[in-house]
């Protein structure tokens, strides 16, 4: 039977999952593994940081359809910008990148706020 598509899927990660075996030294790949370790674990946080940055800004969001405020804050997002550059530099990460990403949530922030706003007009 097929899932659902808003449900996790019950297979299992392997973490061991590549397409290298038989490429490659067994020692490499077991450098290789030991290395994927601490990205599964960087983006196990990763994921568990942006729901709880969207589980505030759901709040922002009810806030601002409430008490009737546009969905985006330009002034606030440029300030968050500049700080955020700022860190990426300090931090050895590219800024241009750090740019982008923080604009790519910003847009599904403010996309979640139209949303809200859409909804709460509706009630
Ligand atoms: O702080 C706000 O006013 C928000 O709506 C949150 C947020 C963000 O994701 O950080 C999103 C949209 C705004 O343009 C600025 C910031």
């Amino acid at each position: 039977m097929s899932e659902p598509n808003n449900t996790v899927p019950s297979e299992e990660f392997d973490p061991h999952a590549s397409s290298l075996p038989g490429e490659v030294e067994q020692a490499v790949l077991d450098e290789l593994y030991a290395i994927r370790g601490s990205i599964d674990n960087f983006d196990a946080q990763l994921v568990y940081l942006l729901a709880e940055r969207f589980k505030a800004t759901q709040r922002v969001g009810l806030l601002k359809a409430r008490h009737d405020l546009p969905p985006s804050d330009p002034n606030r997002e440029k300030a968050q910008i500049q700080r955020l550059r700022s860190l990426a530099h300090e931090a050895h990460l590219d800024p241009e990148f750090a740019e982008k990403f923080l604009n790519f949530v910003i847009s599904e922030v403010i996309r979640h706020h139209q949303n809200i706003s859409d909804a709460h007009k509706n009630d």
